[in-house]
């Protein structure tokens, strides 16, 4: 059980430590876990030239699964024409075709008074967004910046082809099958031809899943829904872009994005794990950041990856343990509670599977 960890930028190396401390207790257990670490984003951009060297690629490519942090922390200014930042790691989600991204939502019920909506809205929420990650606007050509009679013009293209509707369609319906059974699926259908094909393919799928309700919603309505009526949802499947956003935004519902762990999927068990969150610059090097949906992440690798659903759960109830004595990080803390920081939150959870 190879597994790459890829920290990068941020607050990505701060989060990831607690990851890495709550494996080492399956490690103490005898769980054949091995480690090995890259450098991705800006870290690598500074030290190798690259956001994405070729030893951590061929690392990606050849570990049974990813542990990856956050990237970013390079200037837009100081990037070599034609890179971005968020390259190296849609480099790694593109060329390991790891095209879906499973990022459960889930309230802790301990955690319900740290969201921003009303406790009844929110309670028992557990939803799931699958958010299709190696097409659309993300990667569709022709995309660039170029004169038109002397004017500059952006251009991003909005591209999906039947096939991979089809693939992240029967995720979705597969998933809805292990939870219960309803599918909402998010586009633009009304403006953009992309979506008008996006729902009819979901529909000549869903048709292969009669046990499965599917319903369809458009994008600016979906991001409404999502705060007027959370616990209408169980599987939400949309594109790339849509996913992204709707994410951050469902992230709220829990507390804090800093609560969002994500699995992203091919056709194996191999996967990319991380949290929803990026680099964060703003709290980095303060050991404030929320290492939960790092150590969440964790717990989905053990389970998706490696069949250990057993010890995924028990990361799980561990979180629910530490923060049900009242422990939480500056962005999930409530009067009353007890503020601690990011390792000693990573300390916790370790001493409560321990
Ligand atoms: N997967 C990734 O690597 C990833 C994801 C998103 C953004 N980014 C990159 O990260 C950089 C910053 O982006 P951004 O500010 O838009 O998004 P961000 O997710 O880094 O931060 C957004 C806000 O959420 C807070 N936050 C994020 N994670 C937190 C945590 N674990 N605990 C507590 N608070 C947390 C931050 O302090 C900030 O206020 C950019 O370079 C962006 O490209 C990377
Ligand atoms: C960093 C960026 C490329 C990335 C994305 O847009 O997919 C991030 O926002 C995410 O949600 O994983
Ligand atoms: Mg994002």
């Amino acid at each position: 059980m190879k597994i790459a960890v890829l920290p990068g930028d941020g607050i990505g190396p701060e989060v990831t430590a607690q990851a890495l401390k709550v494996l080492d207790v399956f490690v103490r257990e005898g769980m054949p876990l091995e480690f090995e670490q890259g450098l991705i984003g800006g870290c690598a951009y500074d030290q190798t030239g690259h956001p994405l060297p070729e030893a951590t690629f061929k690392l990606a490519k050849e570990a049974d699964a990813i542990l990856f942090g956050a990237e970013g922390g390079f200037q837009y200014e100081t990037l070599p024409r034609g890179l971005r930042p968020g390259d190296a790691l849609l480099t790694v989600r593109r060329e390991l075709q790891l095209f879906a991204n499973f990022r459960p939502v889930v309230a802790f019920p301990e955690l319900v008074g740290a969201s921003p909506l009303k406790a009844s809205h929110i309670d028992g929420l557990d939803l799931v967004i699958l958010r299709e990650l190696t097409g659309d606007l993300y990667f569709g050509e022709p995309r660039g910046v170029h004169a038109e009679n002397g004017v500059q013009v952006g251009i991003n293209t909005m591209r999906y082809d039947e096939r991979e509707i089809r693939r992240i369609a029967h995720v979705a319906f597969r998933t809805a099958r292990t939870r219960r059974r309803r599918v909402c699926s998010v586009d633009k259908a009304n403006v953009l031809e992309t979506m008008e094909l996006w729902r009819s393919i979901l529909e000549e799928v869903g048709r292969e899943y009669s046990d499965v309700t599917l319903e369809h919603l458009y994008i600016d309505a979906a991001a409404m829904a999502l705060l007027r009526s959370p616990l209408h949802f169980d599987v939400i499947v949309t594109g790339n872009l849509f996913g992204d956003i709707l994410s951050d935004e469902a992230s709220m519902l829990t507390g804090s994005i800093g609560m969002l762990p994500s699995a992203s999927m091919g056709e194996g068990t191999k996967g990319l794990y991380e949290p929803v969150h990026g680099c964060a610059p703003d709290i980095a090097g303060q050991d404030i950041a929320n290492p939960l949906a790092s150590i969440l992440s964790a717990a989905m690798m053990l389970r998706m990856s490696f069949g250990e659903s057993a010890a995924a759960d028990r990361i799980e109830r561990a979180v629910r343990r530490v923060l049900g004595s009242g422990y939480r990080t500056a962005d999930i803390a409530e009067p009353g509670t007890k503020q601690i920081g990011t390792a000693q939150m990573g300390d916790l959870v370790f001493a409560a599977l321990s």
